[in-house]
Protein backbone atom coordinates (compact mmCIF):
# COMPACT_ATOMS: atom_id res chain seq x y z
CA UNK A 1 0.00 0.00 0.00
CA UNK A 2 1.13 3.29 -1.00
CA UNK A 3 0.98 6.24 1.52
CA UNK A 4 0.70 9.64 0.21
CA UNK A 5 0.87 12.86 1.84
CA UNK A 6 0.25 16.14 0.52
CA UNK A 7 1.03 19.43 2.29
CA UNK A 8 0.18 23.56 1.62
CA UNK A 9 -3.25 23.07 -0.23
CA UNK A 10 -2.18 21.33 -3.36
CA UNK A 11 -4.64 21.27 -6.04
CA UNK A 12 -7.13 18.79 -6.62
CA UNK A 13 -5.90 17.51 -9.83
CA UNK A 14 -3.11 15.52 -7.87
CA UNK A 15 -5.35 13.64 -6.13
CA UNK A 16 -7.05 13.05 -8.97
CA UNK A 17 -4.15 11.40 -11.03
CA UNK A 18 -3.32 9.52 -7.86
CA UNK A 19 -6.79 7.96 -7.57
CA UNK A 20 -6.94 7.12 -11.55
CA UNK A 21 -3.64 5.37 -10.98
CA UNK A 22 -5.20 3.29 -8.06
CA UNK A 23 -3.69 5.10 -5.03
CA UNK A 24 -6.53 5.85 -2.62
CA UNK A 25 -4.19 5.96 0.69
CA UNK A 26 -3.86 10.01 0.11
CA UNK A 27 -3.58 12.33 3.51
CA UNK A 28 -3.81 16.09 2.40
CA UNK A 29 -3.26 19.23 4.42
CA UNK A 30 -4.30 22.63 3.82
CA UNK A 31 -1.13 24.16 5.18
CA UNK A 32 2.60 23.23 6.28
CA UNK A 33 3.43 21.67 9.84
CA UNK A 34 5.75 23.01 12.37
CA UNK A 35 8.97 20.49 12.28
CA UNK A 36 7.77 17.76 14.42
CA UNK A 37 4.19 17.35 13.28
CA UNK A 38 5.78 17.11 10.03
CA UNK A 39 8.14 14.76 11.32
CA UNK A 40 5.40 12.42 12.43
CA UNK A 41 2.99 12.69 10.05
CA UNK A 42 5.79 11.89 7.59
CA UNK A 43 7.02 8.46 9.44
CA UNK A 44 5.18 5.73 6.97
CA UNK A 45 4.61 8.07 3.89
CA UNK A 46 6.14 6.77 0.82
CA UNK A 47 5.51 10.00 -1.40
CA UNK A 48 5.19 13.54 0.22
CA UNK A 49 4.24 16.66 -1.81
CA UNK A 50 4.41 19.97 -0.73
CA UNK A 51 5.00 23.31 -2.18
CA UNK A 52 7.65 26.31 -0.75
CA UNK A 53 6.60 26.56 3.08
CA UNK A 54 7.60 22.96 4.08
CA UNK A 55 10.89 22.63 4.58
CA UNK A 56 12.75 19.19 4.30
CA UNK A 57 16.55 19.33 5.48
CA UNK A 58 18.87 16.75 5.91
CA UNK A 59 18.06 16.05 9.56
CA UNK A 60 14.67 15.33 8.56
CA UNK A 61 15.08 13.16 5.67
CA UNK A 62 17.25 10.54 7.56
CA UNK A 63 14.32 10.50 9.93
CA UNK A 64 12.03 9.05 6.80
CA UNK A 65 14.10 6.01 5.45
CA UNK A 66 11.01 4.66 4.06
CA UNK A 67 10.31 7.84 1.77
CA UNK A 68 10.78 7.10 -2.00
CA UNK A 69 10.35 10.51 -3.30
CA UNK A 70 9.53 13.96 -2.73
CA UNK A 71 7.15 16.21 -5.15
CA UNK A 72 7.26 19.93 -5.45
CA UNK A 73 4.10 21.04 -6.88
CA UNK A 74 6.27 24.60 -7.36
CA UNK A 75 8.95 25.61 -9.07
CA UNK A 76 11.55 26.36 -6.32
CA UNK A 77 13.09 23.32 -4.82
CA UNK A 78 15.39 25.44 -2.44
CA UNK A 79 12.83 24.40 0.57
CA UNK A 80 14.48 20.70 0.60
CA UNK A 81 18.27 19.24 0.62
CA UNK A 82 18.08 18.18 -2.76
CA UNK A 83 21.81 16.50 -2.05
CA UNK A 84 20.85 14.88 1.26
CA UNK A 85 17.90 13.27 -0.60
CA UNK A 86 19.64 12.56 -3.39
CA UNK A 87 22.09 10.41 -1.20
CA UNK A 88 19.04 8.37 0.56
CA UNK A 89 17.93 7.46 -3.14
CA UNK A 90 15.10 9.81 -3.03
CA UNK A 91 14.77 11.68 -6.53
CA UNK A 92 12.75 15.59 -6.15
CA UNK A 93 10.66 16.11 -8.99
CA UNK A 94 8.98 19.82 -9.50
CA UNK A 95 7.21 21.42 -12.39
CA UNK A 96 9.68 23.69 -13.78
CA UNK A 97 7.44 26.06 -16.04
CA UNK A 98 3.52 25.20 -15.31
CA UNK A 99 3.09 28.66 -12.96
CA UNK A 100 5.60 30.83 -14.88
CA UNK A 101 3.23 32.72 -16.86
CA UNK A 102 1.32 33.64 -13.59
CA UNK A 103 4.02 35.20 -12.24
CA UNK A 104 5.27 36.99 -15.38
CA UNK A 105 1.80 38.60 -15.74
CA UNK A 106 1.58 39.62 -12.06
CA UNK A 107 4.95 41.24 -12.21
CA UNK A 108 4.00 43.07 -15.15
CA UNK A 109 0.66 44.25 -13.46
CA UNK A 110 2.98 45.52 -10.18
CA UNK A 111 4.83 47.55 -12.37
CA UNK A 112 2.34 49.24 -14.18
CA UNK A 113 0.39 49.84 -10.64
CA UNK A 114 3.40 51.04 -8.93
CA UNK A 115 4.60 53.34 -12.10
CA UNK A 116 0.92 55.13 -10.99
CA UNK A 117 1.31 55.07 -7.76
CA UNK A 118 -1.81 53.24 -7.45
CA UNK A 119 -1.49 51.68 -4.10
CA UNK A 120 -1.13 55.11 -2.98
CA UNK A 121 -3.99 56.26 -4.46
CA UNK A 122 -6.21 53.54 -3.68
CA UNK A 123 -5.27 54.22 0.04
CA UNK A 124 -6.13 57.26 -0.40
CA UNK A 125 -9.39 56.73 -1.68
CA UNK A 126 -10.26 54.43 1.29
CA UNK A 127 -9.35 57.16 3.53
CA UNK A 128 -11.44 59.63 2.40
CA UNK A 129 -8.81 61.97 0.23
CA UNK A 130 -9.67 62.49 -3.70
CA UNK A 131 -6.19 63.25 -4.56
CA UNK A 132 -6.30 63.78 -8.45
CA UNK A 133 -2.68 64.88 -9.06
CA UNK A 134 -0.54 63.17 -11.88
CA UNK A 135 2.74 63.76 -9.65
CA UNK A 136 4.91 60.88 -10.03
CA UNK A 137 2.55 58.82 -11.82
CA UNK A 138 4.15 57.65 -15.24
CA UNK A 139 3.32 55.34 -18.40
CA UNK A 140 5.27 52.30 -18.77
CA UNK A 141 5.61 53.05 -21.81
CA UNK A 142 9.43 53.90 -22.97
CA UNK A 143 10.59 53.01 -19.11
CA UNK A 144 13.63 50.80 -18.78
CA UNK A 145 12.60 47.79 -17.19
CA UNK A 146 15.98 45.86 -16.00
CA UNK A 147 15.42 41.82 -15.14
CA UNK A 148 18.04 39.84 -12.83
CA UNK A 149 17.60 36.11 -13.65
CA UNK A 150 16.34 35.35 -17.55
CA UNK A 151 15.46 32.42 -17.39
CA UNK A 152 12.04 30.96 -18.11
CA UNK A 153 10.28 33.84 -15.91
CA UNK A 154 12.76 36.52 -16.37
CA UNK A 155 12.19 36.07 -19.99
CA UNK A 156 8.63 36.24 -20.36
CA UNK A 157 8.37 39.33 -18.43
CA UNK A 158 10.53 40.82 -20.80
CA UNK A 159 7.92 39.65 -23.63
CA UNK A 160 5.23 40.93 -21.81
CA UNK A 161 7.13 44.09 -20.94
CA UNK A 162 7.69 44.85 -24.39
CA UNK A 163 4.43 44.63 -25.92
CA UNK A 164 3.02 47.54 -23.48
CA UNK A 165 6.45 49.45 -25.19
CA UNK A 166 9.36 49.21 -22.15
CA UNK A 167 12.65 48.77 -23.20
CA UNK A 168 14.36 45.32 -21.55
CA UNK A 169 17.66 45.18 -19.86
CA UNK A 170 18.56 41.89 -18.36
CA UNK A 171 21.36 40.24 -16.37
CA UNK A 172 22.43 36.81 -16.09
CA UNK A 173 25.10 34.81 -14.74
CA UNK A 174 24.71 32.51 -18.27
CA UNK A 175 24.81 33.31 -21.49
CA UNK A 176 21.20 34.09 -22.66
CA UNK A 177 19.44 34.10 -25.78
CA UNK A 178 17.54 37.75 -25.64
CA UNK A 179 14.07 37.86 -26.68
CA UNK A 180 12.26 40.69 -28.62
CA UNK A 181 14.65 43.47 -28.20
CA UNK A 182 16.16 42.81 -25.12
CA UNK A 183 19.59 43.30 -24.07
CA UNK A 184 22.21 41.75 -22.03
CA UNK A 185 24.04 43.75 -19.33
CA UNK A 186 27.53 42.08 -18.34
CA UNK A 187 27.19 42.96 -14.65
CA UNK A 188 24.00 43.64 -12.29
CA UNK A 189 25.32 47.35 -11.53
CA UNK A 190 25.33 48.57 -14.92
CA UNK A 191 21.53 46.78 -15.08
CA UNK A 192 20.72 48.99 -11.99
CA UNK A 193 21.95 51.93 -13.01
CA UNK A 194 20.06 52.14 -16.03
CA UNK A 195 16.26 50.71 -15.11
CA UNK A 196 13.43 52.20 -13.86
CA UNK A 197 12.10 49.14 -12.67
CA UNK A 198 14.55 46.60 -11.36
CA UNK A 199 12.73 42.88 -11.06
CA UNK A 200 14.15 39.39 -9.81
CA UNK A 201 14.16 36.13 -11.18
CA UNK A 202 16.74 34.44 -9.71
CA UNK A 203 16.80 30.85 -7.71
CA UNK A 204 16.87 31.18 -3.88
CA UNK A 205 20.14 29.71 -2.11
CA UNK A 206 23.98 31.09 -1.25
CA UNK A 207 24.51 32.35 -4.46
CA UNK A 208 21.85 34.91 -4.23
CA UNK A 209 21.25 35.30 -0.61
CA UNK A 210 21.47 39.03 -0.15
CA UNK A 211 22.19 40.20 -4.20
CA UNK A 212 20.21 43.27 -3.74
CA UNK A 213 21.44 44.79 -0.17
CA UNK A 214 21.88 48.18 0.56
CA UNK A 215 24.92 48.75 -2.01
CA UNK A 216 22.93 47.22 -4.60
CA UNK A 217 20.17 49.80 -3.97
CA UNK A 218 22.40 52.65 -3.97
CA UNK A 219 23.32 51.76 -7.24
CA UNK A 220 19.56 52.09 -8.62
CA UNK A 221 18.03 55.28 -10.04
CA UNK A 222 16.71 57.47 -7.82
CA UNK A 223 12.57 57.00 -7.74
CA UNK A 224 13.45 53.40 -9.22
CA UNK A 225 11.39 50.31 -8.56
CA UNK A 226 11.99 47.42 -7.13
CA UNK A 227 9.66 44.12 -7.81
CA UNK A 228 11.13 40.44 -5.68
CA UNK A 229 8.70 37.45 -6.73
CA UNK A 230 11.75 35.34 -6.40
CA UNK A 231 12.72 34.20 -3.24
CA UNK A 232 12.79 36.66 -0.17
CA UNK A 233 16.71 35.61 0.77
CA UNK A 234 17.44 37.44 -2.34
CA UNK A 235 16.59 41.20 -1.11
CA UNK A 236 18.11 42.81 2.43
CA UNK A 237 14.36 43.69 3.56
CA UNK A 238 15.92 45.86 6.20
CA UNK A 239 17.84 48.11 3.76
CA UNK A 240 14.84 47.90 1.47
CA UNK A 241 12.39 49.68 3.67
CA UNK A 242 15.56 52.42 4.34
CA UNK A 243 16.19 53.41 0.62
CA UNK A 244 12.02 53.39 0.31
CA UNK A 245 11.92 55.46 3.85
CA UNK A 246 14.78 58.06 2.11
CA UNK A 247 12.92 58.54 -0.93
CA UNK A 248 16.02 56.81 -3.16
CA UNK A 249 12.88 54.57 -3.99
CA UNK A 250 9.36 55.43 -4.99
CA UNK A 251 7.78 51.89 -4.24
CA UNK A 252 8.38 48.18 -4.04
CA UNK A 253 6.03 45.10 -4.57
CA UNK A 254 7.00 41.77 -2.79
CA UNK A 255 5.93 38.06 -2.88
CA UNK A 256 8.38 37.05 -1.21
CA UNK A 257 10.15 37.21 2.36
CA UNK A 258 13.29 35.87 3.82
CA UNK A 259 10.87 34.31 6.81
CA UNK A 260 7.10 33.17 5.43
CA UNK A 261 3.91 32.44 7.33
CA UNK A 262 3.46 28.65 7.01
CA UNK A 263 -0.45 29.02 7.51
CA UNK A 264 -3.33 31.79 6.85
CA UNK A 265 -3.80 32.78 10.97
CA UNK A 266 0.26 33.47 11.17
CA UNK A 267 0.43 37.30 10.78
CA UNK A 268 3.52 38.40 8.31
CA UNK A 269 6.53 40.09 10.03
CA UNK A 270 8.13 42.27 7.74
CA UNK A 271 9.29 45.62 8.38
CA UNK A 272 7.58 46.57 5.20
CA UNK A 273 4.07 46.25 6.53
CA UNK A 274 2.81 49.60 6.64
CA UNK A 275 4.50 51.05 3.65
CA UNK A 276 1.82 52.74 1.50
CA UNK A 277 3.77 52.79 -1.51
CA UNK A 278 4.49 48.98 -1.06
CA UNK A 279 2.95 46.16 -2.76
CA UNK A 280 2.60 43.08 -0.17
CA UNK A 281 1.12 39.82 -1.37
CA UNK A 282 1.15 36.80 0.61
CA UNK A 283 3.78 34.70 -2.45
CA UNK A 284 0.97 34.08 -4.90
CA UNK A 285 2.86 34.91 -7.50
CA UNK A 286 2.51 31.67 -9.60
CA UNK A 287 -1.44 30.94 -7.45
CA UNK A 288 -3.88 31.02 -10.28
CA UNK A 289 -6.53 28.32 -10.70
CA UNK A 290 -4.77 27.79 -14.23
CA UNK A 291 -1.44 26.83 -12.70
CA UNK A 292 -2.44 25.54 -9.67
CA UNK A 293 -4.10 22.88 -11.66
CA UNK A 294 -1.50 22.18 -14.18
CA UNK A 295 1.14 21.95 -11.36
CA UNK A 296 -0.94 19.49 -9.58
CA UNK A 297 -1.51 17.06 -12.42
CA UNK A 298 2.26 17.31 -13.68
CA UNK A 299 3.81 16.44 -10.27
CA UNK A 300 1.77 13.47 -9.66
CA UNK A 301 2.21 12.48 -12.79
CA UNK A 302 5.55 12.48 -12.35
CA UNK A 303 5.57 10.68 -8.97
CA UNK A 304 3.20 7.85 -10.17
CA UNK A 305 5.59 7.34 -13.32
CA UNK A 306 8.68 6.97 -10.37
CA UNK A 307 6.19 4.78 -8.28
CA UNK A 308 5.06 2.48 -10.87
CA UNK A 309 7.57 1.99 -13.31
CA UNK A 310 11.02 3.40 -11.53
CA UNK A 311 11.81 6.50 -14.23
CA UNK A 312 13.25 9.41 -13.03
CA UNK A 313 12.84 11.27 -15.81
CA UNK A 314 12.43 16.01 -14.69
CA UNK A 315 13.85 14.53 -11.83
CA UNK A 316 15.97 17.64 -10.24
CA UNK A 317 18.68 15.87 -8.05
CA UNK A 318 18.71 12.67 -9.60
CA UNK A 319 20.20 10.45 -12.84
CA UNK A 320 17.48 10.61 -14.79
CA UNK A 321 16.50 7.20 -16.43
CA UNK A 322 13.74 7.15 -19.02
CA UNK A 323 10.29 5.26 -19.10
CA UNK A 324 11.42 1.37 -20.10
CA UNK A 325 8.80 -0.89 -20.92
CA UNK A 326 8.74 -3.94 -18.31
CA UNK A 327 9.99 -7.38 -19.05
CA UNK A 328 10.80 -10.15 -17.01
CA UNK A 329 9.30 -10.95 -13.77
CA UNK A 330 10.22 -8.06 -11.59
CA UNK A 331 11.70 -5.31 -11.70
CA UNK A 332 14.79 -3.79 -9.13
CA UNK A 333 15.39 -0.17 -8.13
CA UNK A 334 18.86 0.32 -7.42
CA UNK A 335 20.54 3.38 -5.77
CA UNK A 336 24.27 3.12 -5.55
CA UNK A 337 27.60 5.03 -4.60
CA UNK A 338 29.24 5.89 -8.23
CA UNK A 339 31.99 3.81 -7.61
CA UNK A 340 34.24 1.79 -10.39
CA UNK A 341 33.44 -1.97 -10.65
CA UNK A 342 29.82 -0.81 -8.79
CA UNK A 343 27.81 -1.91 -11.65
CA UNK A 344 30.08 -5.60 -11.64
CA UNK A 345 29.07 -5.84 -8.05
CA UNK A 346 25.55 -5.64 -8.47
CA UNK A 347 25.48 -8.21 -12.16
CA UNK A 348 27.55 -10.33 -9.42
CA UNK A 349 25.11 -10.06 -6.55
CA UNK A 350 21.98 -10.87 -9.03
CA UNK A 351 23.42 -13.57 -10.82
CA UNK A 352 24.46 -14.96 -7.39
CA UNK A 353 20.68 -15.32 -6.26
CA UNK A 354 20.06 -17.14 -9.93
CA UNK A 355 18.67 -13.93 -10.96
CA UNK A 356 18.86 -13.73 -15.27
CA UNK A 357 18.81 -9.92 -16.27
CA UNK A 358 16.67 -9.03 -19.30
CA UNK A 359 17.20 -5.56 -19.67
CA UNK A 360 18.87 -2.51 -17.89
CA UNK A 361 19.61 1.31 -17.92
CA UNK A 362 21.93 2.76 -15.91
CA UNK A 363 22.27 6.91 -15.54
CA UNK A 364 25.16 8.29 -12.52
CA UNK A 365 24.62 11.84 -11.28
CA UNK A 366 27.56 12.65 -9.50
CA UNK A 367 28.24 10.35 -6.16
CA UNK A 368 25.15 8.14 -7.51
CA UNK A 369 24.44 5.68 -9.99
CA UNK A 370 20.78 4.86 -10.93
CA UNK A 371 20.32 1.67 -12.32
CA UNK A 372 16.44 0.08 -13.67
CA UNK A 373 17.45 -3.77 -13.98
CA UNK A 374 13.69 -6.04 -15.36
CA UNK A 375 15.02 -9.67 -14.25
CA UNK A 376 13.67 -13.13 -14.53
CA UNK A 377 13.94 -15.63 -11.72
CA UNK A 378 12.69 -15.37 -7.93
CA UNK A 379 13.23 -11.57 -5.81
CA UNK A 380 12.53 -12.88 -2.13
CA UNK A 381 12.56 -10.75 0.88
CA UNK A 382 16.40 -12.55 1.35
CA UNK A 383 17.38 -11.57 -2.44
CA UNK A 384 16.66 -7.88 -0.93
CA UNK A 385 17.91 -8.15 2.20
CA UNK A 386 21.58 -9.33 0.56
CA UNK A 387 21.13 -6.38 -2.15
CA UNK A 388 19.56 -3.70 0.28
CA UNK A 389 23.29 -4.93 2.93
CA UNK A 390 25.79 -4.52 0.34
CA UNK A 391 28.45 -1.65 0.89
CA UNK A 392 27.86 -0.30 -2.60
CA UNK A 393 23.43 -0.21 -1.96
CA UNK A 394 22.02 3.42 -1.41
CA UNK A 395 18.86 2.34 -1.78
CA UNK A 396 16.99 -1.01 -3.40
CA UNK A 397 13.37 -1.56 -3.98
CA UNK A 398 11.27 -4.17 -5.92
CA UNK A 399 8.63 -3.00 -8.00
CA UNK A 400 6.40 -5.96 -9.06
N1 LIG B 1 6.47 34.13 -6.43
C1 LIG B 1 6.12 32.94 -6.86
O1 LIG B 1 5.01 32.46 -6.59
C2 LIG B 1 7.06 32.17 -7.72
C3 LIG B 1 6.55 31.28 -8.68
C4 LIG B 1 7.44 30.58 -9.48
C5 LIG B 1 8.80 30.74 -9.31
N2 LIG B 1 9.27 31.57 -8.36
C6 LIG B 1 10.70 31.77 -8.20
O2 LIG B 1 11.17 32.52 -9.30
C7 LIG B 1 12.54 32.29 -9.51
C8 LIG B 1 12.86 32.13 -10.99
O3 LIG B 1 12.15 31.04 -11.54
P1 LIG B 1 12.43 30.56 -13.05
O4 LIG B 1 11.47 29.48 -13.33
O5 LIG B 1 12.51 31.71 -13.97
O6 LIG B 1 13.88 29.94 -12.88
P2 LIG B 1 14.95 29.66 -14.02
O7 LIG B 1 15.86 28.64 -13.45
O8 LIG B 1 14.29 29.38 -15.32
O9 LIG B 1 15.73 31.05 -14.14
C9 LIG B 1 16.57 31.55 -13.14
C10 LIG B 1 17.67 32.33 -13.85
O10 LIG B 1 18.44 33.01 -12.88
C11 LIG B 1 19.80 32.99 -13.31
N3 LIG B 1 20.66 33.29 -12.17
C12 LIG B 1 21.05 32.46 -11.16
N4 LIG B 1 21.81 33.14 -10.28
C13 LIG B 1 21.90 34.41 -10.74
C14 LIG B 1 22.54 35.58 -10.27
N5 LIG B 1 23.25 35.59 -9.14
N6 LIG B 1 22.44 36.71 -11.01
C15 LIG B 1 21.74 36.72 -12.18
N7 LIG B 1 21.11 35.63 -12.67
C16 LIG B 1 21.19 34.51 -11.96
C17 LIG B 1 19.96 31.60 -13.89
O11 LIG B 1 21.08 31.51 -14.73
C18 LIG B 1 18.63 31.45 -14.64
O12 LIG B 1 18.72 31.92 -15.96
C19 LIG B 1 12.87 31.10 -8.62
O13 LIG B 1 13.43 31.59 -7.41
C20 LIG B 1 11.54 30.50 -8.29
O14 LIG B 1 11.58 29.79 -7.11
C21 LIG B 1 8.43 32.30 -7.57
O1 LIG C 1 3.30 27.50 -4.46
C1 LIG C 1 4.24 27.82 -3.75
O2 LIG C 1 4.23 27.76 -2.53
C2 LIG C 1 5.55 28.28 -4.40
C3 LIG C 1 5.35 29.08 -5.64
C4 LIG C 1 6.66 29.48 -6.28
O3 LIG C 1 7.48 30.17 -5.42
C5 LIG C 1 7.39 28.37 -6.94
O4 LIG C 1 8.54 28.11 -6.59
O5 LIG C 1 6.82 27.77 -7.86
Amino acid sequence: MTRIVLFENIHASAREVFEAAGFDDITTHASALPPEMLRDELRDADLVGIRSRTHLDGALLADLPQLRAIGCFCIGTNQVDLEAAMMRGMPVFNAPFSNTRSVAEMVLGQAILLLRRIPEKNDRVHHGFWDKTAQGAYEARGKTLGIVGYGNIGSQVGTLAEAVGMRVLFHDIEAKLPLGNARACTTLKQLLAQSDVVTLHVPGGRGTRNIIDAEALAAMRKGAILINASRGTVVDIDALRQALEAGHLSGAAIDVFPTEPKSVDEPLDSPLIGMRNVILTPHIGGSTQESQENIGKEVAEKLVRFIQSGTTKGAVNFPEVPYIEPAGAARILHVHRNLPGAMGTLSSLMAEHGLNIVSQQLQTLGQIGYVVSDVEGKVDDAVMADLRAHPITVRCDLLD
